[in-house]
């Protein structure tokens, strides 16, 4: 995960690209959306959970949690007339209505407690269901296509997770309460809009020889001083969209240094790497702190039109009204009303200005998810690509042009870039046929981890086309098997679910790759991708591979680890185990020669000082040392 770029002075309220990004460098940078306000995008964000499978419940929640809503405003109006009524009664020294009102008291108070525990609860439940369905959604986009590799690859996204985890609950929490506080502004506003026209009258005043009368002109009034006072928010406050965007995305980038020192721990301790680690964090820590000064110095900004804007409010409508009071129009009592109600209506009206801060933070997260979905959509295109169209095609067949056989033609590979691709390799062509054994060999970095992805369709940069058989079986196996956390024998069954062989089965093959230490330990939950050895892991994959049965099977340096005796045990089993699955072997050490029967090898083809260039191409095979 790389590190922001430090702020520059005079602070562009948005993050640049991120300095590792190799698409940087080339091409027109896409216009910078990530501090804007973006209500159409944001609404087609939200819109598909209204419309989805669960919009029966959905909608059923929501209308019951606006009517307790309702009745939460009923309640507090409720509450006012009590207010009257008992003063009433109190200054009347009415004993007997006194304690008549002391019970309404019990029976208001009663219905505002259930009201506000019951709106609170089923608000808690909708904002879950609907963050359920979305996670829901996102991950499924995320897990399929291997989107999640392609947009790791091609840097689409900085932070998934936290898009995924923070972004998601922000977008339906924050939704629901900006809404719900809309509507509370809309009922108040019309609970209040009719009285404080009546109350205000009209406006009368004389423009060039003619008499102009507005009625109502104290609704006008807190009309315009709302749009100004918005107008203005907005303008203040609009950087702090693209600064708690940022925020977010330093935030998770420290939370990421934390979480892969505490992953590679082992590492780092060997080194004795603290010190680079330590000011590393601090680095990461500071892109946070220079972006939370931005943060204050733009709050700070926003605090002052907001408390500016609400103190000003209190006399706005007096000063406003005054000339009918001193021209005796209305009485005291009628001027305190209006200013009341006005306070009531401006108060709805300013919805907006109130609920800036959190408008700010729901649309940074919206942005961080808008940014997150053309990721998502790019890698969504990049897997549709692969019939060729823009990259290298992965094309499933009934009839391959050799039967049975995976065959490439006219293959360049090729490295990722926005706009160009540096060709990795020249042209060629090669075939795997059932069950024969082929060693890949080539320098390092010449492209041969690269060919192997292209055979797994995982990557689209290059021209040409690889034909595989539709109903054939392939497994790929890195130097690095991926082993997930949780019991040993469903760490065995991976990809098929836990349970899929039983622990009889599972523990005579453990036996027979050498790992009959772990026989026993089939059930217990590790970390076992951690706790085992390199040369453990990978004797484990080999028996994954066994027990996966590929019809094609890809070890790209899967034995790195292993010393040569062991090695040539994993081969002689794999050919005992597979003997009809074809084999295709990355390799550097020659031992690995004798259990193959072809050779493919990278020749470098290109002059010396220019970019590496090479011909994957037949050879004899190596003879062992
Ligand atoms: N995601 C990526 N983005 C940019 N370049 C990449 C990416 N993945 C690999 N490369 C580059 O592609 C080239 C080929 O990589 P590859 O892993 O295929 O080499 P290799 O032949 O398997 O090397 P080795 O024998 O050392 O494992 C390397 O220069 C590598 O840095």
């Amino acid at each position: 995960m790389a590190n922001v770029a430090p702020l520059p002075r005079g602070c562009p309220p948005c993050p640049s690209p991120r300095p590792d990004d190799p698409a940087a460098d080339t091409g027109p940078a896409p216009r910078d959306i990530r501090g804007q306000l973006r209500l159409g995008a944001t609404w087609r964000l939200l819109k598909p959970y209204w419309v989805s499978d669960d919009r029966k419940a959905a909608l059923g929640l929501l209308a019951l949690v606006v009517g307790l809503n309702l009745a939460l405003v009923a309640a507090n109006v409720w509450l006012t007339n009590w207010n009257r009524v008992f003063y009433n009664a109190l200054e009347a020294r009415d004993f007997a209505a006194f304690k008549l009102q002391l019970a309404h008291f019990c029976a208001i108070a009663a219905a505002f407690i259930v009201i506000a525990i019951m709106k609170q609860f089923y608000t808690m439940m909708l904002e879950m269901r609907w963050r359920t369905w979305l996670t829901g959604e996102w991950l499924q986009r995320w897990t399929s296509g291997q989107a999640y590799y392609r947009v790791e690859q091609s840097h689409g996204a900085d932070n998934p997770d936290q898009r995924l985890a923070e972004d998601l609950r922000t977008l339906a929490s924050t939704s629901l309460t900006l809404s719900l506080g809309l509507l509370n502004s809309v009922v108040t506003l019309l609970s209040f809009v009719t009285l404080l026209w009546t109350l205000s009258g009209p406006l009368v005043f004389a423009l060039g020889g003619r008499t102009v009368a507005i009625p109502g002109y104290m609704v006008w009034f807190a009309v315009l001083y709302a749009v100004a006072g918005s107008w203005l928010t907005h303008r203040i406050g609009k950087p702090l969209i693209g600064l708690s965007f940022r925020q977010e995305q330093t935030e998770a980038d420290f939370r990421y240094a934390l979480m892969r020192l505490r992953e590679n721990a082992e590492g780092i301790a060997l080194y004795g790497g603290e010190p680079a680690e330590r000011a590393g964090l601090r680095a990461s820590f500071d892109h946070i702190r220079e972006n939370w000064r931005w943060l204050m110095i733009y709050t700070r900004r926003l605090v002052f039109v907001n408390s500016g804007y609400g103190q000003v409010a209190i006399v706005f409508p007096l000063i406003v009204a005054a000339p009918h009071y001193f021209s005796g129009a209305i009485t005291l009592g009628v001027l305190m009303q209006i200013a009341s109600a006005f306070g009531q209506v401006q108060g709805a009206l300013s919805w907006f200005v109130d609920g800036y801060a959190s408008l700010v933070g729901w649309q940074a997260a919206a942005n961080r998810l808008l940014d997150f979905q053309s990721a998502l959509g790019a890698a969504e295109a990049e897997h549709a690509a692969r019939d060729g169209l823009r990259g290298i095609a992965l094309l499933e067949r009934d009839r391959t042009p050799a039967p049975g056989a995976i065959t490439a033609a006219g293959l360049v590979l090729a490295l990722p870039g926005r706009n160009e691709r540096r060709p990795l390799t020249e042209p060629f062509s090669m075939t795997v046929r059932p069950g024969e054994r082929l060693l890949v060999t080539g320098p390092s970095g010449a492209g041969k981890s690269v060919l192997f992805r292209a055979m797994a369709g995982i990557w689209p940069y290059g021209r040409g086309a690889i034909e595989r058989p539709a109903d054939a079986r392939t497994l790929f196996l890195p130097q690095r098997s991926y082993v997930p956390s949780g019991t040993l024998a469903a760490a065995l069954d991976y990809p098929s679910p836990p349970g899929t062989h039983d622990d009889a089965t599972l523990a005579a093959l453990l036996r027979d790759c050498r790992l009959e230490r772990l026989a026993g330990q089939l059930q217990r939950r590790d970390n076992w991708g951690m706790r085992l050895s390199p040369g453990e892991q990978q004797r484990l994959a080999f028996a994954r591979a066994i027990l996966q049965r590929p019809d094609f099977l890809f070890l790209d340096e899967a034995t790195s680890a292993l010393d040569e005796e062991t090695e040539a045990a994993m081969y002689a089993l794999l050919v005992e185990r597979l003997p009809r699955a074809a084999i295709v072997s990355i390799a550097h050490r020659s031992t690995v020669a004798r259990w193959h029967d072809r050779h493919l090898r990278y020749r470098p083809v290109h002059a010396a000082g220019e970019e590496p260039r090479y011909l994957p191409a037949p050879a004899a095979l190596p003879h062992p040392v």
